[in-house]
C-alpha cells in the first residue's frame, strides 16, 4: 500500500490522480489533500477518500473549509507553511506535486529533503530550480518519476537503456489550438480561443501555454534536468495527432517511442505503480482508427515562446526563473483579458533582456528572482 499526498487534488491532474485511487483501494492510500480555491470540491474530497490532512493555500478559504468539516477528524493547514506541511508528512511514501505554477517550488524541494518519493507534474518548479532540486534529490537518494507526458514517455523508453547510450530525445507537441496559423491571424485572438485544444483536456495555464508553445519549452527544461542531458540532445517536433507521446534516438539509430491515445491517466498511473504496471480501464489506441500520424517543424516565428525557452536554458542560471516567472504572470493578464497574445512573449523577451544572470543561483536567489521578474511583469500594464 502506498501513501500519498496530493498537492494540487483539486485541479486537472489532482483529479485523475484521486480517480486512480479510486480503481485501486488495495494499492493506494490518500493522506493529504490540498487545494486553493475550490473548497467545495475539497469537502467532497474529504468525504470519500478521508485525508487525514488537507492544505488550503488560501487563507480565508482554509477557515471556511474548517467551518464546514469541523467534525470529520481531518486537520485543515493553511497557506504555504500548509502545502511544505503535507509534502513531509512521516507516514507518506509519494507526494504527487500537481500544484500549477512556482508554488510547488519549496513543497517540492522540502518532500524531497524529507525523502518522499516525486511524482511530478508541477514542471515550473524544474524550470525555475531544476539544477537545485536534482542536486537534492541525488544527495538524499530520492526519485523523481515523471507524470508529464512527455517526460513519462521518454521515462518509460529509457527504461533497460543506458542513458549514455541516447543521442538525443524528440519531445512531441501538438502545436495547440493556433497550428499552422501565422501571426497576423493572432494579433486578436482571446483566451477563450486560446483554451480550446486540440487534443487535451487540462487546467487553464497549461492549456494557454500550449496555444503559445511555451509548454513545450518548459518540458525542453523540464527534459533537461530529469534526464541530465545537453540543451543538444532535446528536439522537439510537432505532431498534430499527440499519439507519440515522445521518443528516444539511441547511439546506433535506433528509435524508441510511447504512444497511446491522449489520455493523462497512463502517465499518472505510471508514475504511482513504478517500477510496476498495472492493468487499467482506459481506452486503448485502436490503429485501425488512425488515419495517418504526420509531423511538422515548430514555427518559432509565428510562436517565439519555444525559441525563449531554448535561449533561457543557453543561458542557464536564474535566467530560465526569469522565463518560467514572467510567463506566469503574463499568461494569468491574458486569461483576465488584461494582454494580447503576443504580448506574452514580447515581455517574456523584454523580462529576459533586463535581467543580469546569476550563475549558480541558490534558492533564496531563486525565490528572490522569481518575486522581482513578477514586480517588473505587474508594473509593466
Ligand atoms: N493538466 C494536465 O493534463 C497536465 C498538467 N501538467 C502540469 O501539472 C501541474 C498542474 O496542472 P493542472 O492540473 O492542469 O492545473 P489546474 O489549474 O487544473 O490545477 C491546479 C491545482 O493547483 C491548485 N493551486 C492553484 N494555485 C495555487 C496556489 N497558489 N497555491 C496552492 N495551490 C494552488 C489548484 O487549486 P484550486 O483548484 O482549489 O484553486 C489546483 O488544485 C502544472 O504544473 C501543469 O503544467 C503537466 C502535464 C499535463
Ligand atoms: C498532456 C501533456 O503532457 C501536456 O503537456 C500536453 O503535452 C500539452 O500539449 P502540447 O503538446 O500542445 O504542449
Ligand atoms: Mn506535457
Amino acid at each position: 500500500m502506498k501513501r500519498i499526498s496530493i498537492l494540487g487534488s483539486t485541479g486537472s491532474i489532482g483529479t485523475q490522480t484521486l480517480d486512480i485511487v479510486r480503481n485501486n483501494p488495495d494499492l493506494f492510500k490518500v493522506i493529504a489533500i490540498s487545494g486553493n480555491t475550490n473548497i467545495e470540491l475539497l469537502r467532497k474530497q474529504i468525504e470519500e477518500f478521508k485525508p487525514k490532512y488537507v492544505a488550503v493555500y488560501d487563507k480565508k478559504n482554509a477557515q471556511k473549509l474548517k467551518e464546514i468539516v469541523k467534525n470529520d477528524g481531518v486537520e485543515i493547514l493553511a497557506g504555504l507553511e500548509g502545502l511544505n506541511a503535507i509534502a513531509t508528512i512521516d507516514e507518506v511514501d509519494v507526494v504527487v506535486t500537481s500544484v500549477v505554477g512556482n508554488i510547488g517550488l519549496l513543497p517540492t524541494f522540502n518532500a524531497i529533503k524529507a525523502k518522499k518519493t516525486i511524482a511530478l507534474a508541477n514542471k515550473e518548479t524544474l524550470v525555475t530550480a531544476g539544477e537545485i532540486i536534482m542536486n537534492e534529490a541525488s544527495k538524499n537518494g530520492v526519485s523523481i518519476i515523471p507524470v508529464d507526458s512527455e517526460h513519462s514517455a521518454i521515462f518509460q523508453c529509457l527504461n533497460g537503456n543506458d542513458i549514455l547510450n541516447v543521442e538525443k530525445i524528440i519531445l512531441t507537441a501538438s502545436g495547440g489550438p493556433f497550428r499552422g496559423l501565422k501571426r497576423n491571424d493572432l494579433l486578436s485572438v482571446t483566451s477563450k480561443d486560446a483554451l480550446k485544444h486540440p487534443n487535451w483536456n487540462m487546467g487553464k495555464k497549461i492549456t494557454i501555454d500550449s496555444a503559445t508553445l511555451m509548454n513545450k519549452g518548459l518540458e525542453v527544461i523540464e527534459a533537461k534536468w530529469l534526464f541530465n542531458l545537453e540543451i543538444d540532445q532535446i528536439d522537439v517536433i510537432i505532431h498534430p495527432q499527440s499519439i507519440i507521446h515522445s521518443m528516444v534516438e539511441f547511439i546506433d539509430g535506433s528509435i524508441l517511442a510511447q504512444l497511446g491515445i491522449p489520455d493523462m491517466k497512463l502517465p499518472i498511473q505510471y508514475a504511482l505503480t513504478y517500477p510496476l504496471r498495472i492493468k487499467s480501464n482506459m481506452s486503448k489506441l485502436d490503429f485501425n482508427q488512425i488515419a495517418s500520424l504526420t509531423f511538422e517543424k515548430p514555427d518559432t516565428n509565428t510562436f517565439p515562446c519555444l525559441k525563449l525557452a531554448y535561449e533561457a536554458l543557453k543561458i542557464g542560471g536564474s535566467m530560465p526563473t526569469v522565463l518560467n516567472a514572467s510567463n506566469e504572470e503574463l499568461v494569468y493578464l491574458f486569461l483576465n483579458g488584461k494582454i494580447g497574445f503576443y504580448d506574452i512573449p514580447d515581455k517574456i523577451e523584454k523580462a529576459m533582456k533586463r535581467h543580469n544572470p546569476i550563475k549558480n543561483p541558490s534558492i533564496e536567489d531563486i525565490l528572490l528572482v522569481d518575486k522581482e521578474t513578477r514586480e517588473y511583469i505587474n508594473n509593466s500594464f
